[in-house]
């Protein structure tokens, strides 16, 4: 049982949603993502008219919380939001920065407009991940093995 609101998650992701830059998709997408004191930090997808330095809604979320001085891999959940026929999938860019500021077991979950909501952990979005283990690099002392 998860010890926070979900359904409040999702209420803000949805709220995030609507800051969204997107002139070139039109696809909104929200994320909300939880702090261990509680605080929730929001992102948008902001989007590029060369495509590529677009950035995901969750990425922006995480981005700033980590910008804003959170500790990464403190984070206790993050809820994702857009127009999906099921539940949003995130991209594979998000997956490979969700594994490296997020636990492992980190719940995850992905909902959409309609109301289907998907939990999910960081790890299971992206089995096999290359992360700072597959360099021998110690986080906590931010020197390789
Ligand atoms: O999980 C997702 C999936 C897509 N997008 C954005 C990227 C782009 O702006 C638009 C279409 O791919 O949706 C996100 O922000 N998060």
């Amino acid at each position: 049982m998860a010890t926070f609101d979900v359904k409040k998650l999702l209420e803000h992701a949805l709220e995030a949603r609507r800051r969204a830059y997107t002139p070139y998709s039109h696809f909104q997408v929200g994320a909300a993502l939880l702090d261990d004191s509680g605080a929730i930090h929001l992102g948008c997808n902001i989007e590029n008219a060369a495509y590529g330095p677009t950035n995901c809604a969750e990425r922006t979320a995480l981005f700033r919380a980590v910008a804003d001085g959170l500790a990464p891999r403190t984070f206790r959940a993050i809820a994702v939001i857009g127009d999906t026929e099921g539940p949003i999938s995130p991209c594979g860019t998000c997956r490979q920065v969700l594994v490296e500021l997020c636990a492992p077991d980190m719940p995850v979950f992905l909902g959409n407009l309609k109301g289907d909501v998907q939990e999910t952990t960081v790890s299971a979005l992206l089995p096999g991940a290359f992360s700072s283990v597959d360099l021998q690099y110690d986080y906590q002392h931010k020197r390789k093995n």
